[in-house]
């Protein structure tokens, strides 16, 4: 997979906006210059059965207007169904091994909390990594330990040359920092999604990180 689209990757559902209505918030996002995008429908508010398949399908279509590759969070079979461009697993959705075979040829993402995960995900044939909680946050309600960028440092040390996308309490104040640590770009979920203003947002977060990838 080419890392550049891990530069500013929105990863957002309905309870991740304050109104609700993820639609106008993505359409926003995207024309602030997100580069990849995860449907993650979770929490209170979220949807389910045709009207999570039919939000799926309306933000799935933004992003194909714009050329954002759509990614569909732990549910392999609406992945499947809506023929998204890959779909991200955390290490309690089911095998690395048997979701890579059902997604051959398309985007596989795991989220890894450690050198040992990591190297594991890259072995079952991983696309990308998902490192975090890089910083404390809320959004997430079944938080793991909060490790900090140098977790990245540790597994690039460890010779794991996979794209990697830092998330957790990530703004523009710290975006700089996770890719310093040796990250492709940062995945963010309340620092655009509970912006005033997506597009602004979006635009200094991608700054941010543009700003260390074109140094190093
Ligand atoms: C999905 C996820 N995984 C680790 S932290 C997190 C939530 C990130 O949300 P925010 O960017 O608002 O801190
Ligand atoms: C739990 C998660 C961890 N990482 C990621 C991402 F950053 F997108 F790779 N997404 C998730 N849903
Ligand atoms: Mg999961």
């Amino acid at each position: 997979m080419n890392k550049e689209l891990l530069k500013l990757y929105l990863v957002m559902g309905s309870s991740n906006c304050g109104s609700g209505e993820p639609l106008p918030v993505l359409e926003s996002a995207l024309k602030g210059g997100i580069t990849l995008f995860q449907f993650r429908e979770k929490g209170n508010g979220a949807r389910s059965g045709q009207g999570k398949i039919k939000l799926a399908h309306e933000m799935m279509s933004r992003c194909r207007s714009y050329g954002v590759p759509f990614i569909v969070n732990d549910d392999v079979e609406l992945a499947l169904t809506l023929e998204a461009d890959g779909v991200h697993i955390g290490q309690d959705d089911g095998s690395i091994i048997e979701t890579r075979k059902r997604f051959a040829g398309k985007v596989l993402g795991v989220s890894v909390h450690n050198v040992q995960e990591a190297h594991d995900a890259m072995k079952f044939g991983a696309d990308y990594l998902g490192v975090g909680p890089m910083y404390f946050t809320n959004t997430k309600s079944d938080l793991h330990e909060v490790k900090g960028p140098d977790v990245i440092k540790d597994i690039r040390a460890a010779g794991i040359t996979l794209p990697i996308v830092g998330i957790g309490g990530i703004d523009k104040e710290r975006a700089g920092i996770v890719v310093e640590s040796g990250a492709d770009g940062v995945a963010v979920i309340s620092a655009i999604s509970q912006a005033q203003c997506p597009t602004a947002a979006a635009r200094e977060l991608l700054y941010e990180v543009e700003k260390i990838l074109h140094i190093t």
